[in-house]
């Protein structure tokens, strides 16, 4: 997959073969794409179709970073393409597939210099502590860099900064350029920035009120972010004043809620999400965490704290249910360690989970900005 498109040299084809490529696109806009559940014709995708020599050039391009269905999509494609290639004017070509990416940026207001280069920010929200938001940030930031996607990764955890700690950053610190500017810190692939990055002993433990979202709107608007296609931001945990001047000051592209299936959990997600909506950040969905447990030794899987209740907060307040993510030792001792688990095994399951939930916000996010509702199709 690359960003670019692949340019073929417009030819004069003959009427019969640019119906058939028409059929061809046609059929194409049928294809589903898997993160949306949408069929292309009804998504701002680019369904390029060309044919040069004894070859037939399918490109799609999706508004999201999607490295890792590429092999699925062209299986997909050429399954679709099938019928045509085998008679007809088309009959006996090659055929060559092409997924491509453009990532569409939220329109953004008055934003200060640095974060003009950012297409999008997404915040990683949850009603309560110790839900696992920042284990879901984290790998969310990782999990889109690896579907392709340039990452930024803002802790904005005033009362616990744990991004130092989770990609083995600690200790590290920002260079500062023009006596105003952060330069962020590059680990894994992202840019990061945390307010650990500037604690030092005499910095209180905890910020409240004012000074807090002072820090923070700081470490916003001060780092030298650069082109960046995501800003996760990892927010505070809770829905108080300082998760509420964040989301209005910035132009979120939207937000994810992350909670447990514990009851007390839920509620404090169905907070979350209204605290979104009242300042019309678009809510991309529900990340349910440590759902399913399971056993270490026979391999069997339990929701010990109970089942569905993400799905039923995400089906009441007209949101969707992005992944669920299995209590494991893994995920803990990846991010206690510095290599979370997108990081630590990009293609494994556990990986593979985030990797479906990043596709899925990523993919709500070009459904929110997308300006034009029909698909364009280009014949060469
Ligand atoms: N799915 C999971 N399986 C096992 N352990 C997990 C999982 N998700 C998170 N953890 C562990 O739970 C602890 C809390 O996670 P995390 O710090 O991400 O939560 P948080 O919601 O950001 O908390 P806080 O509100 O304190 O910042 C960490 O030790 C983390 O490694």
């Amino acid at each position: 997959m690359s960003d670019h498109q692949h340019d073929h040299d417009h030819q004069d084809l003959p009427e019969e073969v640019q119906t058939e490529l028409e059929r061809l696109a046609e059929c194409l806009g049928q294809l589903h794409d898997p993160a949306t559940s949408l069929p292309l014709d009804e998504l701002d995708a680019e369904i390029e179709v060309g044919f040069e020599g004894d070859t037939v050039f399918v490109g799609v391009t999706l508004g999201y970073p999607c490295a890792s269905e590429e092999e699925s999509w062209s299986a997909r494609v050429h399954e679709a393409c099938l019928p045509l290639l085998k008679g007809g004017p088309l009959g006996g070509s090659q055929l060559q597939f092409e997924l491509f990416s453009d990532i569409p940026a939220t329109p953004a207001g008055d934003v200060p210099g640095p974060l003009q280069g950012v297409k999008n920010i997404v915040a990683v929200a949850s009603g309560k502590g110790g839900v696992g938001k920042s284990t879901t940030a984290v790998n969310l930031a990782l999990a889109l860099a690896a579907e392709g996607a340039r990452v930024g990764l803002l802790d904005a955890d005033i009362y616990g900064p744990s991004l130092p700690t989770m990609l083995g950053t600690e200790g590290a610190r920002p260079q500062v350029k023009e006596q105003k500017f952060f330069v962020p810190v590059e680990v894994q692939g992202l840019q990061t920035m945390s307010l650990g990055y500037l604690m030092t002993e005499d910095t209180p433990a905890v910020w409240r009120g004012p000074m807090a979202s002072g820090a923070l709107n700081q470490i916003l608007t001060q780092t030298l972010w650069g082109e960046l296609d995501y800003l996760v931001v990892d927010m505070p945990p809770g829905t108080g004043d300082i998760q509420l001047t964040l989301a209005q000051k910035t132009t979120l592209a939207g937000a994810v809620i992350v909670t447990t299936p514990q009851d007390l959990a839920l509620k404090d997600a169905i907070k979350g999400v209204e605290m979104f909506r009242k300042v019309s950040v678009p809510v991309l969905g529900i990340v349910e965490n440590m759902s399913l447990h399971t056993c270490t030794n026979c391999g069997h899987s339990e929701p010990i704290f109970g089942s569905g209740g993400g799905e039923r907060i995400a089906a009441d307040y007209d949101t969707r249910l992005l992944g669920q993510l299995p209590l494991a030792m893994a995920i803990r001792e990846g991010t206690d360690s510095g290599l979370p688990s997108v990081a630590a095994e990009p293609q494994g399951e556990i990986a593979g989970f985030y990797r479906d939930i990043a596709r899925r916000a990523a993919a709500q996010i070009w459904l929110s900005v997308g300006d034009e509702l029909l698909p364009e199709i280009e014949i060469s």
